[in-house]
């Protein structure tokens, strides 16, 4: 099936700016996207790119910058020598430019014009902003200024996250961007939203007889999202201990996981029609409004000094950069409920936390049970049924059923079905900030963030929030290391649920793995 975006793109070409290129978000994460596309073929020769940062750098040491950062980070092997980088490489310029300079965006245009010339670019430009979020609304001031937006082609925004620090500030944010650029110009990255398996989520469930009937609170018991890290805050103690796990991964990538496992199937796979979809979710979402709804159904946890696979760590008070009495939470959870017709009466409890055990994203789906039945009662206790989205690292769909044993007593026990797409098609599938540039330059917004839902979720943490700042005595310390605050383990025995073992179930669970044979 032809994509007539991608056909649009592939002949008419861009030029992209990344705003931050001597930082950490571009040499990890967006430089290796460039290769990874080019090398697919999905970039055309008619594209150009122009890095943007204070610091002085030739274009040897630009093109030094890149190559390491390519050899180190991308997908694909890559050799100074190769023909493909000499060409790759000839696309890429660097210009040092401080934000606020406005002279510096004459120099900018010109620079623009002459690599349109050069590449037959026919006016497109995409401006991504890989800069601490103060910085956004001057540099979305300053392009119209310089007159950067006055080419014959389209203009797009591409904004990295955090998008303000709660709803007042990214109102005005927002306000301030608008002011330059049409809402459908702006492309708000939320990166989980580029995962393979989160992508995942939306076929699975509207693509499968056998799990779109039973989606809804007649059958599912609760919902469980994780992320966990084992990472702290490593160099980012000074942003993090403003921001805490709550803005950091609750407001954005969580909340953006909620909506995509309780949104209802849109009426067309319009990108309109899917962020309608998921603000009707928000929309529902019950706000935790008093201080004492907080305390029933939110924890908060900071991690003290503990063991992680054998190695002694500092506590978060002893990071760099972090208020040696401070009160940030490292970790964030929560009992949501949907309050819409499907989801009425399920529970949504999310995690998320730095320092725990494992690098892991997973959601399990937990079905409620079979009625009691003098049948199987006689044989077993059944375990109710588990469908697992495995984002990360693993990715992959993992189904608990129960099945008769082998044997004569025909006894029933729990096994596992489990596909392991990581492991069937190597972990060379596309990264996610791979996925999100490549659909920017074809202006697929779909997995970018609408201004209704950031504000619908900065709505609902801010109350948290505020019942927060007041009392921190409910801040839980955990050792580093540990599964967090046993106050969430307590949150999901009110309800007679437990946590499921994160990667896998017991060992004896397991009979049939497909995929991992
Ligand atoms: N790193 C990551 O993995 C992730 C980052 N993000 C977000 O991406 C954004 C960038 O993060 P990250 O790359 O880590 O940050 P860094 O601090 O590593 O990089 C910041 C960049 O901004 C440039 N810069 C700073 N001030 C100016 C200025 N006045 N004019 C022009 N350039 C300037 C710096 O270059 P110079 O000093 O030379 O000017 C540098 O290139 C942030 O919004 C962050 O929240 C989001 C998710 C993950
Ligand atoms: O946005 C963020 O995400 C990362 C975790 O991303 P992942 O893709 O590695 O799961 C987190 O470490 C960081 O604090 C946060 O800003």
């Amino acid at each position: 099936m032809s994509d007539s975006r991608l056909d649009a793109f592939k002949d008419n070409g861009a030029v992209f700016f990344i705003f931050g290129a001597t930082g950490d978000l571009a040499k990890r994460k967006l430089f290796p996207a460039f290769f990874s596309l080019y090398k697919e073929g999905k970039l055309p020769e008619r594209f150009a790119v122009i890095g943007l940062a204070r610091r002085a750098r030739t274009k040897e040491q630009f093109k030094a910058d890149l190559l390491q950062s390519i050899t180190e980070f991308a997908r694909y092997k890559l050799n100074a020598e190769d023909e493909i980088w000499q060409r790759f490489v000839e696309h890429f310029e660097y210009l040092s430019l401080d934000i606020h300079n406005v002279e510096g965006y004459k120099a900018l245009k010109d620079a623009s014009e002459r690599l349109e010339d050069k590449f037959d670019i026919k006016g497109n430009r995409l401006f991504y902003l890989a800069l601490a979020p103060e910085l956004f609304a001057g540099v979305a001031n300053n392009l119209k200024l310089g007159g950067l937006l006055e080419g014959s082609g389209w203009n797009r925004l591409v904004i990295e996250k955090p998008f303000g620090y709660d709803l007042e500030s990214a109102e005005k944010l927002n306000r301030q961007i608008g002011e330059v650029f049409r809402e459908e110009e702006i492309f708000r990255i939320d990166h989980y939203l580029g995962k393979e398996m989160v992508q995942n989520i939306e076929i699975i469930r509207f693509a499968n007889a056998f799990f779109e009937p039973l989606w809804n609170n007649k059958y599912i018991a609760n919902i469980q999202i994780t992320l966990s890290e084992t990472v702290g805050v490593e160099e980012r103690g000074g942003y993090y201990d403003h921001s805490g796990a709550i803005r950091d991964m609750g407001q954005n990538h969580m909340l953006q996981m909620v909506t995509m496992m309780a949104m209802e199937p849109p009426s067309r796979l319009n990108p309109e029609d899917i962020r309608d979809e998921k603000v009707k979710v928000l929309r529902s979402l019950r706000i935790h409004e008093t201080a004492e709804d907080v305390r029933a159904n939110v924890v908060r946890g900071q991690y003290t000094d503990g063991v992680l696979r054998g190695k002694a760590l500092p506590g978060y008070r002893s990071e760099d950069a972090v208020s040696p009495d401070s009160v940030t939470e490292t970790y964030f959870g929560a009992r949501l409920y949907v309050d819409n017709f499907r989801w009425a009466g399920v529970p949504f409890y999310i995690r998320t936390g730095k320092r725990l055990p494992v690098k892991t994203t997973e959601v399990v789906v937990e079905f409620k049970n079979m009625p009691d039945n003098v049948y199987l009662a006689k044989r077993t206790k059944l375990q109710p049924n588990l469908l697992v989205f495995r984002v990360n690292p693993l990715e992959g769909i993992y189904i608990k059923i129960n099945a008769k044993q082998p044997g004569s007593d025909s006894m029933i026990i729990p096994v596992a079905m489990d596909f392991c797409q990581s492991c069937q098609v190597g972990l060379n599938t596309p990264e996610a900030y791979e996925r999100l540039l490549y659909d920017a330059a074809r202006g697929e917004s779909t997995y970018f963030t609408r201004w209704d839902e950031v504000s619908l979720q900065w709505r609902f943490v801010d109350r948290i929030v505020q019942a927060w700042s007041k009392d921190s005595r409910d801040l839980n310390l955990y050792p580093a290391g540990s599964w967090g605050p046993e106050a969430m383990d307590k949150l999901l025995a009110e309800d007679g649920f437990h946590w499921w073992p994160i990667n896998g179930q017991e060992e004896s669970d397991v009979l049939w793995v497909k995929g991992q044979e």
